[in-house]
C-alpha cells in the first residue's frame, strides 16, 4: 500500500487562506442540476492581491433528491426544490454583496434526455425563481451543460485544488465521472500519439488561468450507472414499458421489485430459474459496453481521479472509508464484483443493484476505456474541504466571463 498512498504525495494542496471579512470578498452560486439530484455550492472568494487570482476560501454545499428531471410533468414543482436551496444563499451571502453575487445552474444528462419541451419549461421555471431572488442573473443563467464542458470543468476543480494549475512543473491528473445517466473521461495528452489517434470532437481547448489546456474530454450519454442498470436490463430507451418485466442474472434470484428514474416506472427482477453471479452478469454487462467507448491508449498507465458514483460504490462495499477516500486499483473493483455477485444473498439488503453497479463499474474501466488491472485510481469526494464537482470550475469559468477574475 505505502508507495501507491507515495504517488499522490507529490500534489501540494493550494495555499487555502484563513478568513479574513475585510478583505475583498465576493461569492458565485453554482446549481448542479444532475439526473440524481439538484446540488447547490455558494463559494467565497477573496482578493487580497488585484495582480493575482483570487483566493477560494470555502464553499457551503447542500443537495436535494430527486433530480428535476424526476418533474417533467411538474415543472413548478422542481423550480420549488431550486428555490429552496437558493435560499441558502440569502443566509449565506452578506445582503449588502446579493447583487453582486452571480447565479447560475447548468444542468447534466437527466434534462439532457428528457424532451426538449419538458426540458425548457424546467429551465424557465427555475430562470423564474432567479429572476424573483436578489442575485445576480448573468445571461444564460440556466441551460443544459454541454457534456464535453462536465468533464473539462471537473478536471479543472481537480487539478486546481491539488495545486496543479499553478506554478511550473505542473504535473495534471485525469478525471473519471460516474453520473445517474452520462459519464465523462478527460485528460491532457501527454504525447503526440494520442493527438492523432483521438477523434476530433474528443478534444477541446479550453482557456483557464492565462494557460490554454487542449484537452481529451468525452461525456458518454447513457452510460452513468442508472442507465446502464436499464441498458443491463435491455429497458433503455424502450418506448412502451408498461408492466414489462426486465430480468437479468446480476439481480437476487428471488427479487421483484419496481424502479423510478427519469419519470418511468421499470418492473425488473432476478432469474428465478436461470444463472445468477458474477460470471453471467459480467456477460450481460460487457454488452452494454464492448466496442462503445473510445479508448486512447495513453490512460493504460496513468492514473486517474474518480468521484461520483466510482466514489459512493466503493464506500458501500468498504473499498474506502467514506470520509477519507483512498487508493484503489481497477481491480479492487473486480475483486469485489465477485464477491458481492457470487453471494447475492448476503448483500442483497444493502442495494439489489450492487452487484450489477460493480459489475458495470469493472466492465466500463476495463473493456469499456481499456484501462489496466493496476491502473491506480485516486477516489476523493473532496479536496481541502471542497467538494470535487465540476461547479467549481464552472464558477471560475463565469467569474471570468463577467470580468470579476481572468
Ligand atoms: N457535489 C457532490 N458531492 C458528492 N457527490 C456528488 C456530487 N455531485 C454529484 N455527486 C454524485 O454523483 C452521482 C449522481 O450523478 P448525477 O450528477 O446525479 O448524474 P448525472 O451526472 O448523470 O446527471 C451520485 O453518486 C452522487 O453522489
Ligand atoms: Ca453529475
Amino acid at each position: 500500500h505505502s508507495n501507491r498512498e507515495m504517488w499522490f504525495q507529490n500534489f501540494l494542496p493550494p495555499n487555502m487562506c484563513p478568513i479574513n471579512a475585510k478583505a475583498n470578498t465576493f461569492y458565485g452560486i453554482m446549481f448542479d442540476a444532475g439526473s440524481t439530484g439538484t446540488r447547490i455550492h455558494i463559494y467565497t472568494f477573496v482578493q487580497k492581491n488585484p495582480e493575482k487570482l483570487p483566493e477560494l476560501e470555502g464553499e457551503i454545499f447542500e443537495s436535494v433528491k430527486p433530480g428535476l428531471s424526476a418533474y417533467a410533468d411538474q415543472p413548478e414543482k422542481g423550480a420549488e426544490t431550486v428555490k429552496r436551496l437558493l435560499d441558502m444563499a440569502i443566509d449565506a451571502v452578506p445582503p449588502h454583496l446579493w447583487k453582486k453575487t452571480p447565479v447560475v445552474l447548468k444542468a447534466t444528462a437527466g434534462l439532457r434526455l428528457l424532451s426538449e419541451e419538458k426540458a425548457q419549461a424546467l429551465l424557465l421555471e427555475v430562470k423564474e425563481v432567479f429572476e424573483e431572488s436578489p442575485f445576480l442573473v448573468p445571461e444564460d443563467s440556466v441551460s443544459i451543460m454541454d457534456g464535453s464542458y462536465e468533464g473539462i470543468l471537473a478536471w479543472i476543480t481537480v487539478n486546481f485544488l491539488t495545486g496543479q494549475l499553478s506554478g511550473q512543473n505542473q504535473h495534471t491528473v485525469g478525471t473519471l465521472d460516474l453520473g445517474g445517466a452520462s459519464t465523462q473521461i478527460t485528460f491532457l495528452p501527454r504525447f503526440e500519439e494520442t493527438l492523432k489517434e483521438t477523434p476530433g470532437d474528443f478534444l477541446t481547448s479550453f482557456e483557464m488561468f492565462n494557460s490554454t489546456y487542449k484537452l481529451y474530454t468525452h461525456s458518454y450519454l447513457g452510460f452513468g450507472l442508472k442507465a446502464a442498470r436499464l441498458a443491463t436490463l435491455g429497458a433503455l430507451n424502450m418506448e412502451a414499458v408498461d408492466g414489462q418485466m426486465f430480468r437479468s442474472s446480476c439481480l437476487p434470484k428471488q427479487l421483484e421489485a419496481e424502479w423510478h428514474f427519469g419519470g418511468v416506472t421499470y418492473r425488473y427482477g432476478g432469474n428465478k430459474e436461470g444463472e445468477t453471479g458474477f460470471k453471467p452478469c459480467y456477460l450481460e454487462v460487457l454488452k452494454v459496453v464492448k466496442g462503445k467507448l473510445h479508448q486512447p491508449d495513453e490512460i493504460r498507465g496513468s492514473s486517474f481521479y474518480a468521484f461520483s458514483y466510482y466514489y459512493d460504490r466503493a464506500v458501500d462495499t468498504n473499498l474506502i472509508d467514506y470520509e477519507q477516500g483512498g487508493v484503489l486499483e481497477v481491480k479492487d473493483f473486480e475483486r469485489k464484483a465477485k464477491e458481492v455477485c457470487d453471494n447475492m444473498q448476503r448483500y442483497n439488503s444493502a442495494s439489489p443493484f450492487l452487484c450489477m453497479d460493480l459489475a458495470y463499474i469493472t466492465a466500463l474501466l476495463k473493456e469499456g476505456f481499456g484501462f489496466r488491472d493496476n491502473t491506480l485510481l485516486q477516489l476523493t469526494k473532496k479536496v481541502n474541504n471542497i467538494e470535487t464537482s465540476w461547479t467549481l470550475g464552472a464558477t471560475f469559468h463565469l467569474l471570468q466571463s463577467l470580468g470579476m477574475t481572468y
